[in-house]
């Protein structure tokens, strides 16, 4: 798919040394009902050994972009234009070859649930062991050196004997870690980690996270890391990118983005986040209504039917025009800097605390 539009995000910065940039990507998947615009015009940039939290609501695009980055769509029914650029080489030409030995060597993903990532008829030393192996020409007496290694790094105890392990004989924490390790095998300079804590509890959770930290401070890898919430990018990232409807709303830094949050739709997701802070009976402010369908997107600003300003934009320029994403820290919404800052004082932020 070839379309010539100019781009409704700029970049996060002008083109340059990020390790990994995004040029208005689009992934569509052609569908019996008609084409889904999963994303739709999304741009950003990462660099190396830093950490780029995507949040959003559930359907809002962030696994069909890492999907793409990974090169995972099945390209003979989805349509990607745009580019991608990872250290330099594109990625949306690249061949299945290419992008398998860059999925090995370079670039690595830590899924929700290692169950579907660990195979449960191999040992959990062979996983880990087998990309170092297939990509690294590894021996398979150095690889398994290497497993051990990782499982001690990753915090494993008795790494010598847990290594000749099946899955199901590691805890569900044994096991996130476990997956973590088989990411780190070849050392990747890019980490997709979706939602890697979600299925664990709150107290494993900030292990892993911690532990996370840990390994990009001594592998310097770069990490995108999905997520609902924004507790976890808040703890984890450098840089903050909010998608809606298939495309990027805000960004800016952790700091910008959590503290001044300019988008009605990242005061939506920061309303409807409980606050250890808050009275037991304080009620969180849910986003009204739900994401819409990404068949038919509504015109304009694809979150007007749900934002409580629009009244604030003369005629009807939230629901005709699509608003555009600047470079830089920005967000995506026709509100003007003064009527953004104002209404954040007024009514969000007292509710935020
Ligand atoms: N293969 C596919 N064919 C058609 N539609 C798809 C396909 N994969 C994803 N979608 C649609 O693309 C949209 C974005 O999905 P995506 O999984 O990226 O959302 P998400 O933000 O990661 O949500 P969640 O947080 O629930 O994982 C959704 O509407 C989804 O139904």
């Amino acid at each position: 798919m070839t379309t010539q539009t100019k781009p409704d995000e700029a970049p996060a910065a002008a083109a340059g040394d990020a390790f990994l940039s995004v040029r208005d990507l689009k992934v569509h998947f052609s569908t019996e009902g008609g084409v889904v615009k999963a994303v739709d015009g999304l741009s950003f940039d990462l660099e190396r050994g830093k950490t780029l939290g995507i949040v959003g609501e559930s359907g809002s695009g962030k696994s069909v972009t890492n999907l793409a980055v990974l090169g995972l769509h099945d390209r003979r029914k989805t349509a990607i234009d745009g580019s991608i650029t990872l250290d330099g080489q594109e990625l949306t030409d690249a061949d299945e070859k290419q992008l398998e030995k860059l999925r090995g060597k370079k670039m690595a993903m830590i899924f929700q649930d290692a169950l579907t990532a660990l195979s449960p008829y191999y040992t959990v030393g062979r996983q880990i062991a087998e990309p170092f192996i297939k990509h690294n020409g590894a021996s398979k007496k150095d690889a398994r050196v290497r497993a051990i290694d990782l499982l001690e790094k990753v915090g494993i105890p008795q790494p010598q004997t847990r290594v000749d392990d099946y899955p199901h004989q590691f805890s569900g924490g044994m096991r996130q870690r476990a997956m973590i390790a088989m990411a780190l095998s070849c050392n990747p300079d890019l980490l997709i980690a979706d939602e890697p804590t979600t299925a664990l509890d709150v107290t494993v959770q900030a292990q892993i996270l911690d532990l996370l930290k840990d390994l990009q401070q001594e592998f310097g890898s770069a990490i995108i890391m999905i997520t609902h919430d924004l507790g976890v990018v808040g703890n984890m990232a450098d840089d903050i990118l909010v998608m809606y409807a298939g495309r990027a709303v805000e960004r800016g830094t952790v700091r910008e983005v959590l503290k001044s949050p300019q988008h009605p739709y990242t005061w939506g997701l920061l309303g409807s986040m409980p606050r250890l802070s808050s009275d037991v009976d304080e009620p969180l402010l849910p986003i009204p209504g739900s994401p819409p369908s990404l068949l038919n997107p509504p015109s304009g600003c694809p979150f007007h039917p749900r934002c409580g300003f629009t009244d604030l934009v003369s005629g009807s320029r939230c629901s005709g025009e699509r608003p555009t994403l600047a470079q830089g820290r920005a967000a995506a919404c026709h509100l003007t800097g003064d009527q953004r800052q104002q209404a954040f004082i007024d009514k969000i932020q007292p509710r935020l605390g």
